[in-house]
């Protein structure tokens, strides 16, 4: 089994070098890696964000370590160089169209939330946020308008094959935990977000034992803060994914902590923090590596078939976790690395 490594920018190797070492530390035979160059490094390094040599590897690999892109430097540059595109290009090449997104209180915690703790505790949701489509991918440019200004348009839409596929991937995984489905949506103003419920409500018929309910998205934004622990499931577009995802992540008390796998339907999956390169704290030991740790054992469960390795990384970082395993994310004083050793020896 072949695992990708592609930490990129910022604090992403420091997160994929803490991961690597849990995922090391267990052992499993037939495991090995590869590791190039993405996001902003690869730009410097050779030119684009994206080289071939890096989407070849992730093509032939079962799955994808990915730490993070982003590097302040590369803001200026033409769009299609920068970094971001990495990951997007991954994702679209790769058909990547499915992101689960999960966030869960540890108990450990309840008093990390900005949320109060008996508000925090109930969360036990899973965002599938659409990754192949909307506004992210839609004709985009500046133009001039008629009277000299600047203007800038990015184009939104889904078709209904694309909301199909999420459709089902997001009803089956409602199938497999609480039976509760929420989709998100602008529809009361969008086009793109009235076929997206037009979409759910007939794939609703395939799932008689899921219970569908809408709901829009501003409102989702205030009802995450208010009641988390009413979501069960939330699917949503890949605009609003994003937003409430990185929400979600401090109601369960950091963005450290948010793991995310990103799916292809058959098997392939990358796996990443929700998070982004921190440029302001990289380099200084202080990112949470969880998230990534997390998303390791993700990608054990979801593309290499090891559930229960993957059980054994979620059990070591809730072990980490009671026993005081804090950086300053979480108001405590460990480095990434003693985050690390921690997961390591709760393992
Ligand atoms: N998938 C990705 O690679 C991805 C995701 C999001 C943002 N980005 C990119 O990252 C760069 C920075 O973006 P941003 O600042 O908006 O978002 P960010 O997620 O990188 O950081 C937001 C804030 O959260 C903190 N933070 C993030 N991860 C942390 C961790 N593991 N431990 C402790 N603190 C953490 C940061 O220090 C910062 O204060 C940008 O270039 C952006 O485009 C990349
Ligand atoms: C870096 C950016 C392109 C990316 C996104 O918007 O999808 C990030 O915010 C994420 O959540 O993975
Ligand atoms: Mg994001």
């Amino acid at each position: 089994m072949l695992v990708a490594l592609l930490p990129g920018d910022g604090i992403g190797p420091e997160i994929i070098t803490q991961a690597r070492r849990v995922l090391d530390a267990l052992a499993i035979e037939g495991l090995v890696y590869e590791e190039a160059l993405v996001g902003g490094v690869a730009y410097k390094a050779v030119g684009h964000p994206l080289p071939p040599a890096t989407l070849d590897l992730a093509r032939r690999a079962d799955a994808i370590l990915f730490g993070a892109v982003g590097d302040p430097d590369c803001d200026a540059l033409e769009r299609h160089l920068r970094p971001e595109q990495a990951i997007l290009g991954l994702r679209k090449e790769l058909g990547l169209f499915a992101n689960l997104r999960p966030a869960k209180m540890f108990a450990e915690l309840a008093d990390a939330s900005t949320l109060r703790p008996e508000v925090a505790s109930a969360i036990d949701l899973m965002i599938i946020r659409e990754l192949n489509g909307d506004v992210y991918f839609g004709e985009k440019a500046m133009r001039t308008t008629a009277d000299g200004q600047r203007e800038g348009y990015d184009i939104m839409s889904y078709n209904e094959g694309e909301v199909r596929r999420i459709a089902h991937v997001a009803f089956r995984t409602a199938q497999a935990r609480r039976g509760r489905l929420c989709s998100v949506d602008k529809a009361n103003v969008l086009e793109t977000s009235q076929l997206w419920r037009d979409v759910m409500i007939e794939t609703a018929a395939d799932y008689p034992d899921v219970v569908l309910s809408h709901m829009y998205v501003d409102n989702a934004a205030m009802q995450l803060v208010r009641n988390p622990g009413q979501f069960d499931v939330i699917v949503t577009g890949n605009l609003f994914g994003d937003i409430l995802s990185d929400q979600a992540s401090m109601c369960v008390g950091s963005i450290g902590l948010l793991a995310s796998a990103a799916l292809d339907g058959a098997g392939k999956g990358l796996y990443e923090p929700i998070h982004g390169s921190a440029p302001d704290i990289a380099g200084q030991g202080k990112a949470n590596p969880l998230a990534t740790v997390l998303s390791a054992a993700m990608m054990l469960r979801y593309s290499l078939g090891l559930p229960d390795q993957a059980d054994r990384i979620e059990a070591a970082v809730a072990r980490a976790l009671a026993g005081g395993a804090r950086g300053a994310d979480l108001g405590g004083t460990m480095s990434t690395a003693q985050i690390g050793d921690a997961v390591v020896a709760a393992l």
